[in-house]
């Protein structure tokens, strides 16, 4: 099953201890916060109601001490009968200083109606122009007639308040009923708040106190005795703003942070009668939702204070300032932001903790789990593994038991050294394993190592395949089995080969029976030859082969001259001996790729694939006419036969087998005809021509006693100079009937024949002598080449001969130059190296002619000692017109002076071949251009004239 990966793991639910815990030190958090905060309400609360009643009684005092004021000024009336104004201000001037919050010291009269005019005269004497006045409109205007006026006449200070002299109050009902009742108590009475006509912007609201001023010597008893006894008071202008700061003002009671004070003329926090207030009124409580409500600093309940001034209640309420109650509650709120935050952290580690604990919780069930899984992987791994040990077992005993031969070979190249064999292995070769493990297979082929199962093996080993072969194998005291040979690659889990196998069936018996019935099948019974079946089967091969490659093939119908007669004279079993030995001699006569069959009784067919031209076919049957005609010895008497061929040959007298054959028989038939022992071509121009390489033959054999040979010459000139540097020597027979005959007529009839080695040594000879007379003859030192034949090539003495011949002619061996041809240096490479060296030896030069047409190696090109290239005439021929042949005569230079070796053109007929190989660094040319080889009187007189080829350097020059 597959593990979640991090990004699909689902996510995992909070646990429950962390979730326990969070909520745990919430609660804790709370209760904290919540007893803290009760603790600083409680004594923020103390501490607050601690200010408000000291700020209360100070207050009380003040006004108090202002009452006290009042009725200090009153004494002046009580104690004098009257009060001269003088005396009012003295008595005031002081107290005024004392009690800067007094606004004004008055004296109110009670006049009546009918005392008015003389009050207003006596006045007048003193204050010209007094009236008695009342406001209208807010302006002191004469007073109308009341029955009673009550008169400001005292007033101090004056200034300021002139306006009040003289002023009739009695319109002020409030301030007259607080007059009356002070009257009618004897004691002093304050008047709600007034706004006052002087003083500062801020401090205009005021309270008037009057003490009652009442006639000498007056009952006072009751309030009607104490009415009628009225004459008027005293009153004190209070500026309550200044008074009620007078009280707080001392001790700091109103500075920044103190609490919010209130102060109310009336017996509730009534906003009309405000007296005095600092800070805000009392809050009704914090705002927004229960969160931000319970969240909240507690708020400090107001302090309020009644009290009496003058007799008339007055309010004072108490409030912490703001800031005061938040500050005051910081430490709960710490506590509580801290326990929150604690509990966050103390829930986030534990479940750090539990999820660790759950993760490795987890890790080890999957270890578990993948422990229980790799546990059963490894039992059934180990049951496999017994299963396989079983298997292999098995396997082993197997091989072990196996009749046929077992090999395992490992894949290292070059060796594959065995690494087991079998038993029966070392049963089927005799070898021990000591003596066989780490040895190659190769072993097994002994010497045998062409046969062409072995490069089957070989591939199939390179190739890493299936291989299959039927090989002679050899056992270890040399005897051959027949080794049928299986091999097939061993590979490993990576598909690579590190072993063979190979298993080996001993065919021996097979193959013999095989044998013997292939025997039975192609062999004649009498003369061991191949029978027709074989015949058959060897022409179609010999056929298929011939058309691939162009080459002729030869069928020869022998049949044997008279056999019949002796077969008939000394009976079936002569005829049978003369048979065999008839077949030995034919057998003998041609080469093993040739077939030799007996047909029936007397007939034999030969065929020959690999004569290239009719010569050698006919050289062939002349041999075998020849070997057929010696004597036989039968039965103690002696006998002669002789044998009449017919020949036919692919393609020209047929294509297919049996065309061939029965052209071969018609050929035989007419050999029989023109009267036995003798051989006709089924084509009768071959006929002819056979008939003329017969007298040929004849001829060359006398030519060279005759003396009907001679040699002809033809300039090789040194490119560079334009001068006749040397010449080849070309043969040429005077034939007595036909003329002058080409080499190319007789050269391959006298090798073939064996004349070619007088004929050749009469040549070198020859042509030495020339080269040395003309030397002598101040001609120059040329260099005179003479072809050899394969036959004179691989002469025994040659050496020694054409030593010989120098020394009898006396010329330098550097002015003798060999020309070989390239197929008979590469026939026998190292034979051909061997005799070119003695050559070398000796000084002469060597030159390899016809250069192109072979199959010259380069690799043993450079280690045959040669010293000049001959391009062949058919490149030159078309050097001009074909690309291809331009190609090869430019790099056989190149190559050859890389190999610094000498290049010498042949067959240059025309100027543009001659520019050509000019420009492409030829050293030298030969052909029709400069000359045809001619005879050497010829020659000589060239010589003399010093012809020269025209465009060299030294006639340019
Ligand atoms: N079309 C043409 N042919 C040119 C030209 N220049 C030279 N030739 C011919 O080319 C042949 C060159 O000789 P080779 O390749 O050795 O070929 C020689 C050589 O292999 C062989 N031969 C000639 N003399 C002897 C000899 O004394 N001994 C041996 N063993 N072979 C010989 O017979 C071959 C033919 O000889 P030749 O008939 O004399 O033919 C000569 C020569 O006449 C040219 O410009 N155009």
């Amino acid at each position: 099953m597959a593990e979640p990966t991090i990004q699909n793991r689902p996510p995992r639910p909070v646990p429950l201890a962390a979730l326990l815990t969070l909520l745990l030190g919430l609660a804790v958090a709370i209760g904290l916060f919540l007893i803290l905060r009760d603790l600083e309400y409680k004594a923020q609360d103390t501490d607050f109601r601690q200010q408000a009643s000291i700020r209360a009684l100070r207050l009380e005092h003040g006004l108090a001490e202002a009452v006290n004021a009042v009725e200090i000024a009153n004494q002046l009336f009580v104690v004098n009968e009257t009060v001269s104004r003088e005396q009012f201000r003295l008595f005031t001037q002081p107290l005024l200083k004392n009690y800067p919050y007094i606004q004004a010291f008055n004296f109110h009269r009670i006049v009546t109606d009918s005392e008015r005019s003389a009050f207003e005269a006596e006045m007048r004497k003193q204050f010209a122009g007094f009236m008695l006045t009342e406001l209208a409109g807010g302006k002191p205007v004469p007073a109308r007639i009341k029955k009673r006026y009550i008169v400001v006449d005292f007033l101090e200070p004056m200034r300021g308040n002139e306006a009040a002299f003289g002023l009739d109050v009695s319109f002020h009902a409030h301030l007259v009923a607080t007059m009356q009742h002070a009257a009618e108590t004897g004691l002093p009475a304050a008047s709600d708040l007034l706004r006052l006509a002087q003083g500062e912007a801020d401090a205009r609201i005021g309270f008037q106190v009057v003490v009652p001023v009442y006639r000498k010597g007056a009952a006072l008893d009751d309030a009607g005795a104490r009415r009628a006894a009225w004459i008027g008071d005293t009153a004190v202008i209070f500026s309550a703003k200044k008074l009620i700061e007078k009280a707080f003002g001392s001790d700091g009671l109103l500075e920044e942070g103190s609490p919010d004070v209130s102060v109310y003329a009336a017996a509730a926090a009534v906003e009309s009668q405000l007296a005095f207030r600092k800070g805000l009124p009392p809050a009704s409580g914090p705002q927004g939702g229960a969160l931000l409500r319970w969240l909240s600093p507690r708020q400090i309940s107001p302090v309020t204070h009644d009290f009496l001034v003058a007799g008339k209640p007055w309010h004072m309420m108490l409030s912490p300032a703001a800031p005061t109650a938040i500050v005051g509650q910081y430490g709960s709120f710490y506590v509580l932001i801290g326990g929150v935050l604690f509990s966050f952290l103390a829930a986030a580690y534990i479940h750090a903790l539990v999820t660790r604990e759950q993760r490795v919780q987890r890790l080890v069930q999957e270890r578990t789990r993948e422990a229980h899984l790799a546990n059963r992987l490894l039992r059934e791994d180990i049951a496999a593994r017994e299963r396989l040990e079983k298997d292999l077992q098995l396997r082993k005993r197997a091989i072990e038991a196996s009749p046929n031969a077992i090999i395992i070979t490992s894949a290292e190249a070059p060796d594959y050294p065995i690494e087991y064999v079998n038993p029966a292995f070392l049963h089927m070769t005799g070898y021990t394993e000591m003596e066989i493990l780490g040895r190659s297979m190769r072993l097994l082929m002994g010497n045998d190592s062409k046969q062409p199962g072995i490069a089957e093996f070989k591939s199939a080993t390179i190739e890493q395949r299936l291989g299959h072969a039927v090989m002679r194998s050899y056992r270890k005291d040399g005897t051959m089995f027949w080794n049928d040979l299986y091999t097939s690659p061993v590979r490993d889990a990576d598909g690579r080969v590190t072993h063979f196998v190979a298993a080996q069936y001993d065919i021996t018996e097979m193959k013999r029976y095989e044998a013997e019935l292939e025997i039975r099948a192609n062999q004649d019974t009498v003369t061991g030859l191949a029978n027709r079946n074989l015949l058959r089967d060897r022409l179609s091969q010999a056929l298929a082969f011939a058309a691939r490659y162009m080459h002729p093939v030869w069928v020869v119908h022998l049949d044997l001259d008279r056999f019949k007669f002796i077969n008939d004279t000394l009976g079936l079993s002569a005829g049978d001996q003369l048979l065999k030995q008839v077949a030995e001699r034919l057998q003998a006569c041609v080469r093993a790729t040739d077939t030799v069959a007996r047909l029936a009784a007397d007939e034999f067919v030969l065929v020959l694939p690999e004569r290239s031209d009719e010569s050698s076919a006919i050289h062939t049957v002349q041999r075998i006419m020849d070997a057929a005609a010696k004597p036989y010895t039968i039965e103690g008497h002696e006998f002669f036969m002789t044998v009449s061929a017919g020949m036919a040959v692919y393609p020209t007298d047929g294509e297919d087998a049996e065309t061939l054959m029965k052209h071969a028989d018609v050929a035989m038939y007419r050999a029989k005809e023109t009267g036995r022992n003798n051989y006709q071509f089924y084509t009768p121009a071959m006929n002819e021509r056979a008939l003329e390489r017969l007298r040929l033959e004849g001829d060359l054999r006398l030519a060279l006693e005759h003396r009907q040979f001679e040699l002809h010459y033809q300039p090789q000139v040194d490119l560079c100079t334009g001068k006749i540097h040397g010449m080849e020597a070309l043969i040429r027979w005077q034939h007595p009937a036909y003329g002058m005959v080409a080499p190319a007529r007789f050269i391959g009839l006298a090798e073939e024949t064996g004349l070619i080695v007088p004929l050749g040594a009469w040549v070198v000879r020859t042509a030495c002598m020339q080269a040395k007379s003309w030397q002598d003859a101040g001609l120059g030192e040329l260099r005179v080449a003479v072809n050899l034949s394969a036959r004179q090539f691989t002469q025994k003495d040659l050496v020694k001969s054409i030593a010989n011949v120098l020394r009898e002619c006396g010329l330098a061996p550097h002015c003798l130059e060999l020309e070989l041809t390239e197929s008979m240096l590469m026939d026998d490479v190292e034979r051909a190296i061997g005799i070119l060296r003695d050559l070398a030896g000796l000084g002469v030069q060597i030159s390899v002619d016809d250069f192109g047409t072979g199959y010259s190696s380069l690799a043993y090109l450079k280690r045959l000692p040669i010293d000049v290239l001959k391009i062949d005439q058919s490149f030159v021929r078309d050097i001009s017109i074909d690309p291809d042949d331009a190609a090869i005569v430019a790099t056989i230079v190149s190559l050859a002076h890389s190999l610094r070796l000498q290049v010498i053109a042949e067959g240059v007929e025309t100027a543009e071949q001659l520019e050509f190989l000019r420009d492409h660094g030829c050293d030298a040319m030969q052909g029709y251009y400069f000359s045809k080889p001619v005879p050497a009187d010829q020659f000589e007189a060239m010589l003399r004239q010093g012809k020269c080829l025209a465009g060299s350097a030294n006639i340019a020059g």
